[in-house]
């Protein structure tokens, strides 16, 4: 029995991990979980799991918690998600919050060597050096939930590392997939939010649309399987069957297929090295499908992209300026402050604006979250 604290259990991948819990009662087992302000959707949550210990984001939380649960264990703030990571009862720590917030729960987790199933990729984008580093020292592998680096981690298992060529992520170009660069002046956020294969939460769901998704995965996949970012490439695949690939040096390519079932690479990630049945996921047909797609990616068309790999090459503390202003970017399109093409706009301008720090520590990249978060938000007065 593999006891979870569950980082962001309210949410999209949060409440699918609870599917695969579920499935499986005598091989996982929720021991904690952490949430923001959702108080509604956690009440059944808590009610059915009956976890130990709860983190919420702020003291009202924990008060509007306790009034229905007055003995459980609450803590409030982004420390719990700190406390709910190194608990002992803990072997499985599933970072699945959404933003750098995560950040330092992953930390602490692998301080605590605990396994970490890693959904959450602002943690990687925003300071891969220290997170992998801390994963080498403590002889911790991170097993990735995001389903391309599942793809790819399954793609790689027991290949020797320099015989690898290429990593080929595969996009499925998001909502506007189809879209010209006119169109996309006056796109609504409705529109955005509609993503053809994956239901997901909001803030992903616009990244895929802006495919800035696709450049934090190019930079996630930087820093998880330790490939330049020049053997990085990315592939329109608009039916998301293929969830990445590996090609080695002797031409073979090795892939991971599947329906897109974000349960599958999240089961994947609890259950390894074994693998667990998944009776409710919808097996893969061929023959259904008929024909899969491939096509090249335009940067000019997705300039995020292009930022990323920028952002990435540059390296130092340029990838935690992409993703802080990025994420309050991508807040301010979903409550309707900005349109849709002045992300890419904002993001450029805090990177062509900042001068970068390399190999910052932890303190340095805390401070230009912040800092860039703070200007970021200027930049609308
Ligand atoms: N959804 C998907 O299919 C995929 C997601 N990912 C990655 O996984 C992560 C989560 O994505 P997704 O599930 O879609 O996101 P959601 O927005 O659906 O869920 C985010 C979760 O994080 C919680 N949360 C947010 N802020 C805090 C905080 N300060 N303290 C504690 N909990 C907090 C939310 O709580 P509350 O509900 O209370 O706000 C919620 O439970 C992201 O990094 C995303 O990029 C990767 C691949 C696929
Ligand atoms: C399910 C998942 O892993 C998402 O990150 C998904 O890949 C989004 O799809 P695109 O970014 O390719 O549209
Ligand atoms: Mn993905």
């Amino acid at each position: 029995m593999k006891n979870i604290s569950l980082l962001g259990a309210t949410g999209s991948i949060g409440l699918q991990t609870l599917e695969v819990i579920r499935e499986h009662p005598q091989e996982f087992s929720l021991y904690a979980m952490a949430f923001g302000k959702n108080i509604e959707k956690a009440l059944p949550i808590i009610k059915e799991f009956k976890p130990s210990l709860v983190a919420v984001s702020d003291e009202q939380s924990r008060r509007a918690l306790l009034a229905e649960h007055p003995r459980l264990e609450v803590i409030a703030g982004n420390e719990g998600l700190e406390v709910i990571s190194i608990e002992p009862a803990v072997d499985v720590v599933v970072n699945a919050v959404m933003g750098s917030v995560g950040l330092q729960a992953t930390l602490k987790a692998i301080e605590a060597k605990k396994q970490v199933a890693l959904a959450n990729k602002e943690t990687l984008v925003t300071a891969g050096h220290l997170v992998m580093e801390k994963a080498k020292k403590h002889g911790v592998e991170l097993l990735p939930v995001d389903s391309e680096h599942s793809a790819i981690f399954q793609s790689l298992n027991g290949e020797a590392r320099n015989d690898i060529r290429k990593i080929l992520l595969t996009a499925s170009g998001g909502s506007f997939r189809d879209k010209s660069r006119q169109d996309l002046a006056d796109v609504t956020l409705d529109d955005a939010l509609k993503h053809p294969n994956w239901s997901m939460g909001a803030k992903i769901t616009i990244d895929s649309a802006t495919m800035m998704n696709k450049g934090l995965e190019v930079i996630e996949a930087h820093w998880l399987f330790d490939v330049p970012y020049e053997e990085i490439d990315v592939v329109l695949h608009k039916e998301s069957v293929i969830h990445s690939m590996v090609e080695y040096k002797d031409n073979s390519v090795i892939a991971q297929l599947g329906t897109p079932d974000m349960r599958v690479p999240i089961q994947y990630a609890l259950a390894y090295p074994s693998r667990l049945e998944l009776p409710k996921s919808k097996r893969l047909d061929l023959i259904e499908i008929g024909k899969l797609h491939f096509s090249e990616m335009d940067q000019q068309r997705f300039p995020c992209l292009r930022m990323a790999y920028d952002a990435g090459k540059e390296g130092g503390t340029m990838t935690t300026v992409l993703n802080a202003a990025n994420e309050i970017a991508v807040e301010m399109f979903l409550t309707g402050r900005i349109s849709f093409l002045e992300i890419e706009e904002l993001i450029q301008r805090a990177m062509d604006k900042h001068e970068t720090i390399s190999r910052p520590d932890l303190g340095t990249i805390l401070e230009v979250d912040h800092q860039t978060r703070t200007k970021v938000l200027s930049y609308l007065d």
